[in-house]
């Protein structure tokens, strides 16, 4: 009788555990007074973004994205329901470090300079560093973003695009676990618009930050995200998340992809149903 082979299976592939939750909202609604009238901004709001995620939040216009940003950054509360980042208060996960902020309005201090505005917010943050290490800090991150050689300009000499850089390489000297990102390239043209989404995508990866991203660019949201929220109006809301089956990493042959293409149509579809209202 043949003796029995063992038989030779690949060992079984371990199965992919679930990034643990690093910001969520529950339930959470908006309501802005406007002169002894309320305004409902966002309702029921749920959502659960894994730690190291880079996910992209799209929506029409006014409809409440960076609203939202806002309340997990923690500079403002909702009406109702919770906001957590890193399971604590958006306002105690800022205060220890943990949140970088770069909103459409760079908000640069205009008698700073480049490297003094991209190492203001440690420089505040964290005494104990020296001036020298939040220097350089601050000046590896501005070469990061593409700004060496503009150390020394004022706000005021710098172009639209390039301010918003600053303000990228001010949240990344904080070194934060996660990174919110309000239209961050919305005033650079296509080219460079794309060079900084490849430079995000880079340092994702080897940082491991987790990144929410309000942008208005479908092609943006579907290069850069693994999950696309996506808000309707009237109150907004989430209407779908849309989990990309585009692989990592992505390079300039993503854009040539088949299903680069088909989810940037889910999007515009949804979107333009959006501002239908027929959602
Ligand atoms: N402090 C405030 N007080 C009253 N209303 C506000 C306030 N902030 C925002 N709003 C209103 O809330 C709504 C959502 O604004 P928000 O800026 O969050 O939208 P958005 O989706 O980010 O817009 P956009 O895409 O144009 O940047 C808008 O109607 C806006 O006018």
């Amino acid at each position: 009788m043949a003796s029995a082979r063992p038989v030779l299976r690949p060992a079984p592939a371990p199965a992919e555990q679930p990034a643990p939750v690093h910001l969520s909202a529950e339930g959470v609604a908006v309501d802005f007074d406007l002169g002894g009238r309320t305004q409902r901004v966002l309702t029921d709001i749920h959502l659960k973004i894994g730690k190291g995620q880079l996910v992209a939040l799209v929506g029409p216009s006014g409809c409440g994205k960076s609203t939202l940003l806002r309340l997990f950054a923690g500079l403002m509360k909702p009406s109702a329901g919770k906001i957590e980042v890193a399971g604590m208060s958006p306002v105690e996960a800022a205060r220890q470090k943990r949140i970088g902020v770069a909103f459409q309005d760079a908000t640069l201090l205009p008698w700073k300079t480049a490297l003094d505005n991209a190492a203001f917010l440690l420089e505040t943050a964290d005494p104990s560093l020296s001036r020298a290490e939040v220097r350089a800090r601050a000046e590896t991150n501005l070469h990061l973003v593409g700004l060496a050689g503009a150390e020394g300009k004022r706000p005021s000499q710098l172009s639209g695009g390039m301010r918003q850089r600053v303000a990228i390489a001010r949240a990344l000297t904080l070194d934060p676990e996660v990174l919110l990102l309000d239209e961050p390239f919305g005033a650079l043209d296509a080219i460079t618009r794309e060079e900084m989404g490849t430079l995000l995508l880079d340092i994702w990866q080897r940082t491991q930050k987790t990144v929410l991203l309000v942008t208005h660019a479908f092609d943006e949201a579907v290069f850069l995200a693994s999950d696309i929220h996506v808000m309707g109006t009237g109150p907004a809301r989430i209407i779908e998340t849309i989990a990309s089956d585009l692989p990592y990493p992505r390079d300039a042959q993503t854009y040539r992809d088949p299903r680069f293409a088909a989810l940037e149509a889910r999007l515009r579809e949804l979107l333009v149903k959006s501002h239908k209202g027929a959602t």
